[in-house]
């Protein structure tokens, strides 16, 4: 969960935010949110390949997808974390074979049935 204190008295969207008050960030809401994310319910990687979604990255600047959190309590380790990711997903991906449970195979073929 992402928490900030404003440093001075704001508006935002109509709200008045006054100086101090502790403001929580809903990054889940903002992942399932059908307006930002096509499909916003399944489970699609792909979508930050895709063209139209290329602009968009991990490092601070697009508020819509902010696994680091943002500004100057930012993530610290973000450039290391995304380095030693690749490391250990392709190292799993080498070292293991890969299944779905079947539970998650059945889900996964009625997603792409509704796309
Ligand atoms: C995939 C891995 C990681 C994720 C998703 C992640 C995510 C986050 C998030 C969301 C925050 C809070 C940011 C905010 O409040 O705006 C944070 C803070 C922090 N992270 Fe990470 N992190 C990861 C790996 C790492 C690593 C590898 C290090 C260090 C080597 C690290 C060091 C820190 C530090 C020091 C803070 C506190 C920064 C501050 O409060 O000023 N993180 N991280």
């Amino acid at each position: 969960m992402l928490a900030r204190k404003s440093i001075s008295d704001c508006v935002i969207e109509g709200y008045t935010i006054p100086a101090n008050t502790l403001l929580f960030v809903n990054l889940w809401s903002m992942g399932w949110n059908h307006k930002i994310w096509d499909f916003s319910t399944t489970f699609r990687p792909q979508r930050f390949l895709e063209k139209e979604k290329t602009a968009i990255n991990v490092k601070w600047q697009h508020f819509e997808l902010l696994p680091f959190g943002t500004g100057r309590r930012g993530c610290l380790g973000m450039l290391l974390a995304i380095e030693e990711v690749l490391i250990i997903i392709g190292t799993m991906i080498q070292c293991f074979k890969w299944k779905l449970p079947d539970m998650a195979r059945r889900r996964r073929r009625r997603a792409t049935v509704d796309e």
